[in-house]
């Protein structure tokens, strides 16, 4: 190399001093001053070349020089650019390609507005890429544009999918069913006639025409007035005298000297045949007499004190009551009430003859 560079060294010279001959051509010292001249810048031209044009190209500055010196000992120093383009080139670069060809519009969305144009820029220029990207696809790159591409999307897509106004139309419709509904199902039990029916419905259904017939009016509910009205029309009171009322007549039954059976029987029960029986009728002066289960009771004292009025009391004279009564109130305790009015035992007709025919023996 040092032959080869000697020969250049040479050759130069020949060249430069052909091209631009010196004033003293013709003195023979100038042969020698270029000598010692040269040797300087050969020796720089043959050590540093090749790196030399890379910082000659890169920028004239004596800063750049020191830096290079600067590199050569400590790496780290000089890495300020460098490291940055190394680590950032190869993502960058990938996904500069890859949005170059796919999807260009969308990192100019991605990346701030003051960014965009630098980015741009930089597509189009590869230099330009090494000093400027770090920055840039550190902030940028692929979470941003997928997630902000993304979320509207489906928040758009979700909302669309969400507005649609179905339910505003579904609640009308139920709304109205329902209210209809339980208004219609709240009615059926405020039927008061319900709570009214009860205890006066299980009497006044044994009591009036008819338990079925009551019932069925009781579950209608809509006329529980009209049934309370019924209730009344059907029912047969009467207004009893002042002086005839139950507590009258129980405090009348518990003295036995007011002898309700009748004036003029004997202290015993009577034998009383239905012949007997229907003689006492309960007019022309005579008591009225009834059965009840076998036992012949005088109703007569107890006519002005039965709620149902004395004619429909006297409906069983002279007879059998056992049916009219359990028709009507068979809640009644009659053995509690008339207990003080028996009169006998009902027989029959030939029991009596019999006796009389051994009474006649005797
Ligand atoms: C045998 C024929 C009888 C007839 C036809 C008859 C008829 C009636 C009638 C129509 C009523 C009114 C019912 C109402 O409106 O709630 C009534 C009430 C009554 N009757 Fe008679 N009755 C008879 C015999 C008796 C007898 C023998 C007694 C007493 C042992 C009696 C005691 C009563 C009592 C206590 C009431 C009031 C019932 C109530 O307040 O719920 N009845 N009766």
């Amino acid at each position: 190399m040092g032959w080869v560079g000697a020969g250049v060294l040479i050759a130069t010279t020949a060249y430069l001093l052909y091209c631009y001959p010196p004033r003293s051509w013709a003195e023979p010292r100038s042969f020698a001053l270029p000598g010692p001249n040269s040797d300087a810048p050969v020796a720089a031209a043959t050590t540093d070349d090749p790196v030399q044009r890379k910082h000659g190209s890169e920028a004239s500055t004596p800063s750049i020089e020191t830096d290079d010196e600067d590199s050569q000992s400590t790496p780290k120093a000089a890495a300020s650019s460098a490291p940055p383009p190394v680590l950032a080139v190869p993502t960058f670069s990938l996904d500069s390609g890859e949005r170059e060809t796919s999807q260009p519009a969308t990192m100019p969305s991605i990346s701030q507005p003051v960014n965009t144009t630098e980015q741009l820029s930089s597509t189009d220029r590869g230099h330009v890429r090494k000093f400027q990207p770090p920055p840039q696809p550190s902030l940028a790159p692929p979470p941003k544009p997928q997630s902000s591409s993304i979320p509207p999307k489906a928040t758009t897509t979700g909302a669309s999918s969400l507005m649609p106004p179905p339910p505003v139309p579904r609640p009308r419709p139920t709304s109205q069913a329902s209210r209809l509904t339980p208004t219609s199902t709240l009615q059926p039990p405020r039927l008061s006639g319900n709570s009214l029916g009860p205890p006066p419905s299980a009497a006044a259904a044994q009591r009036g025409l008819g338990a079925p017939s009551s019932g069925s009016r009781l579950s209608n509910s809509t006329l529980a007035p009209t049934q309370v009205s019924l209730k009344k029309s059907s029912s047969r009171k009467v207004i009893l005298e002042p002086g005839f009322s139950p507590l009258d007549w129980a405090a009348l039954a518990a003295n036995p000297k007011n002898k309700l059976r009748g004036e003029g029987l004997p202290p015993g029960l009577l034998r009383v045949t239905p012949s007997m029986l229907k003689e006492q009728h309960g007019r022309k002066g005579r008591d009225a007499w009834t059965s009840y289960h076998g036992k012949v009771y005088n109703i007569s004292p107890y006519a002005p004190y039965h709620p149902g009025g004395k004619g429909e009391l006297l409906r069983g004279a002279g007879k059998d009551s056992a049916q009219l009564f359990q028709e009507i109130h068979p809640w009644v305790n009659w053995e509690g009430i008339l207990g003080e009015c028996l009169v006998g035992i009902l027989v029959s007709e030939h029991d009596v003859q019999t006796e009389n025919a051994l009474d006649a023996m005797d």
